[in-house]
């Protein structure tokens, strides 16, 4: 099934009287139940870019985007903050942890928001944490705990609500390399579990080797995409490939750690 489709999308910034920049050119793809997808490519390339159409931050200049049967390009302000909130996830490089609240009160937030039932949140509170492996801390604030934890915490209330699509940026930017492969252990275990579609933005290669699919961008257009057999150690290797051809960030390399 068809969770997300974007068709011929294409942004162009700056105004038609100044300078312009096409950061995306007539993209196309298509996103399915349960996927886990990693995009790629240098600095400039357009991941951001298109990482911000995909997740209604941005409109694109042409093109359309659908999400769970729902043309989110033609929704009002209104309709697709409302649509935002309840069909989407999101995780963030920085976390984005309120930290006057406890771990557990920001993962409940998308919940609270939602005016869901007290009882019924607490349930699911206790589901995700311990899925996650942090049931230990939700009490404390989030100075307390490491950023592994809160890239934790922040997957937790990215997924709380069940959205249809997880959107992650550079989820593994801050971390080092142990931190970085919990983290994206526990991507990996709710896509399982959860049946979870993400889409996360990433120049990590071994975070990238987590995912089933990699969309590799140049230029605003698309580059390459390889998939995933059973070995993650073969498909790290074909993300290094790929990027090898691409040029751009030789400082990705430095993320090698098998
Ligand atoms: N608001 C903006 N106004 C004008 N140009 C922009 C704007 N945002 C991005 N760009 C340009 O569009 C291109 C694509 O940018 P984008 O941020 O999507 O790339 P990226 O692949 O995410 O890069 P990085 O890996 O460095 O984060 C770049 O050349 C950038 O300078």
């Amino acid at each position: 099934m068809t969770v997300l489709q974007a068709n011929n999308l294409s942004k162009i910034y700056g105004s038609k009287r100044g300078v312009q920049y096409q950061a995306l050119d007539e993209f196309t793809f298509n996103v399915t139940k349960g996927e886990f997808i990693g995009i790629m490519g240098p600095s400039g390339s357009g991941k951001t870019t298109l990482l911000n159409l995909l997740a209604t931050i941005d409109k694109p200049t042409s093109g359309n985007i659908t999400i769970n049967g729902t043309e989110v390009t033609g929704l009002a302000k209104n309709k697709l903050a409302k649509f935002r909130r309840s069909e989407m996830g999101f995780i963030f490089q920085d976390y984005n942890l309120l930290d006057t609240l406890t771990v557990g009160e920001n993962i409940l937030l998308p919940l609270t928001l939602q005016g869901e039932e007290v009882k019924e949140m607490e349930k699911k509170l206790v589901t995700v944490a311990k899925q996650l492996g942090i049931d230990k801390i939700l009490d404390k604030r989030t100075f307390e705990i490491s950023g592994g934890q809160m890239q934790r915490a922040s997957i937790a209330r990215a997924i709380i609500h069940d959205p249809t699509i997880i959107f992650a940026d550079e989820p593994t930017g801050n971390l080092d390399s142990k931190s970085s492969g919990q983290v994206m252990q526990s991507l990996s275990t709710m896509q399982k579990e959860r049946r979870t579609t993400t889409i996360m933005v990433t120049h990590d290669p071994f975070a990238a080797s987590f995912c089933q699919r990699v969309i590799f961008i140049k230029d605003g257009k698309l580059f390459n995409e390889i998939h995933r057999g059973d070995n993650r150690q073969a498909f790290f290797q074909d993300i290094l490939n790929v990027q090898s051809l691409l040029g751009g960030n030789t400082d990705d390399l430095h993320s090698v750690r098998f």
